[in-house]
């Protein structure tokens, strides 16, 4: 790897804390690398335990006056950052493109843009928030406080940097609460953008922290007794350790882990919009999106004409530099994760899928693979089973409804499903049927704010965006009201 100078993606220092960039070089080293070529463009360093201690009291201080502001001072503060973050579109896509390897075409849309969505809708939804009047006997009432968890955490994966920064951050901070945010290790530049941003939005100084770090910078911030709530996304392996750490404290928690989500093409659908979801269902951002439906299972009498028209609308991928605007398929984010995904690539042909296109590493200095399509997949091999976090797609072949729904249902994940039908009744009868958090009918990975996002079974508790995420960032404080002279026994 070589080293070159790229004063443009060197953040000022590692961490943002109590409003501003804090440093300390005691902290191992992190190396940013731009995805394309290899090189490296930043070099940050891991939290000292001094640094979380001082982001983590940082937080501490900022939540008592930030949760005494009206919802509608809180939101106006979300509101701010959101127009900030969407003015600054263009380089924060720019500064996510060299973290992540993702496409210019994709992160000018989907990245930063998302979040200021986030910060939008719930700086909306802070001056809404209330709690309930209930009245009980004799004249006695009951009146609910909706009230903040305290200092939350939130940890993020790399594929969305600054996206899963603002989900976590936009609900959190409406409800009243602070938020230490440790971004992935691999893509650590965008959510101390995010940071400055709320800065210049008028949020006050410590309410919103980044500490850098690996997996240990992790577990250190979520067994701190001042921690309340612990916001993951990342893989399952992860997500029982975090949560099992987070038990112990009895802390809340929102686990967004990873899938192995099925998408159910029926031959009566209309099949050029099934191909399209399924191609952006795994190749999309390199097949790195925990919702992809990497499991295409489709009915007998359409399976060769769906198999052989994804491979033709593959010759379409514009693979290469994702700083140009044609480009659709960048590199993945690391060699790691290209390792890996190569090595299940050789599992699914030693295991007798049927490679219908891709599949191969493409040589230079940046981690590329193709996208890869394989076809005959029987549920029983381990590409079928394991989430690859890449870009494979699975296709299998079935013959009943009945079938089809109990093959999509037969995994321990349960994030997302599709199903691509034209019979009305039968889509809302899969979806019904379908074990995941997040279904699609005739559509497929679409995330809007609007809409609750999360997982069932192994893929998490909680859920993200929309108002179903109020609940997971507020408690309910009850009070009983006395109307009438308190009576005892004796
Ligand atoms: N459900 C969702 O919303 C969603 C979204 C994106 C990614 N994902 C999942 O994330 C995974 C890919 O991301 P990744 O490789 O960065 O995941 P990962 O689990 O390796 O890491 C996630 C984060 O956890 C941190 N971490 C690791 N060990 C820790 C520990 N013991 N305590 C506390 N923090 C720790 C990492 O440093 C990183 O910031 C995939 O499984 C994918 O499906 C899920």
């Amino acid at each position: 790897m070589t080293q070159s100078s790229h004063p443009a993606f060197q953040p000022a220092a590692s961490h943002f804390i109590n409003g501003a960039y804090v440093e300390d070089t005691a902290g191992e080293k992190i190396d940013v690398i731009y995805p394309h070529t290899g090189e490296v463009i930043a070099t940050l360093h891991a939290a000292t335990p001094a640094i979380v201690d001082a982001a983590l009291a940082a937080a501490k201080d900022a939540q008592v006056a930030w949760a005494q502001l009206s919802g509608t001072e809180r939101g106006r503060v979300l509101r701010r950052a959101a127009d900030l973050m969407r003015e600054r579109n263009h380089d924060l896509s720019v500064i996510e493109t060299h973290d992540t390897g993702k496409p210019m075409s994709e992160t000018l849309v989907a990245d930063a843009a998302s979040g200021a969505d986030a910060l939008e809708y719930f700086g909306g939804l802070a001056g809404t928030l209330t709690g309930e009047h209930i009245p009980v006997a004799g004249g006695d009432f009951v009146y609910t406080r909706r009230e903040p968890l305290g200092v939350c955490v939130g940890i993020g994966a790399w594929n969305y940097p600054i996206q899963i920064a603002s989900w976590k951050a936009a609900p959190a901070l409406a409800c009243g609460n602070a938020m230490v945010f440790k971004p992935s290790e691999m893509t650590p530049l965008s959510a101390l953008k995010l940071a400055e941003i709320l800065i210049e939005a008028g949020a006050p100084k410590g309410l919103f922290n980044v500490v850098q770090g690996y997996g240990q910078v992790g577990a250190s911030l979520v067994t701190d007794p001042r921690v309340d709530k612990v916001s993951l996304t990342g893989s399952v392996p992860t997500g029982r350790k975090v949560y099992a750490a987070a038990a112990e404290g009895i802390r809340h928690v929102t686990m967004e882990l990873g899938g192995k989500s099925p998408i159910l093409v029926f031959d009566d659908a209309d099949l050029e919009s099934a191909v399209s979801a399924a191609i952006n269902g795994n190749f999309y951002s390199t097949g790195q999106i925990c919702s992809n439906g990497t499991r295409v299972f489709v009915q007998d009498a359409v399976y060769d004409r769906f198999v052989a028209r994804v491979a033709e609308r593959m010759e379409n991928a514009v693979i290469g530099d994702p700083m140009k605007d044609a480009t659709t398929v960048g590199p993945m984010v690391s060699d790691r994760q290209r390792q890996i995904v190569q090595g299940y690539i050789t599992k699914g042909t030693e295991e007798g899928a049927r490679l219908v296109k891709g599949g191969k590493v493409i040589e230079g200095a940046g981690f590329y693979i193709e996208p890869t399509l394989f076809a005959d997949v029987t549920d029983e091999m381990t590409i079928a089973r394991e989430e690859i976090f890449g870009p494979v797609m699975s296709v299998l072949r079935f013959t009943t409804e009945e079938e089809g729904i109990a093959r999509a249902n037969a995994t321990d994940f349960g994030l997302a499903a599709g199903v691509f039908t034209s019979d009305l009744t039968r889509a809302h009868r899969v979806a019904a049927a379908f074990e995941a958090g997040t279904c699609y009918i005739n559509a497929y990975n679409l995330t809007p704010v609007e809409a609750p996002f999360g997982g069932s079974k192994l893929s998490g508790v909680g859920r993200e965006n929309s108002k179903a995420a109020i609940e997971h960032y507020s408690q309910i404080k009850t009070v009983y009201v006395g109307m009438n002279p308190t009576e005892a026994a004796f």
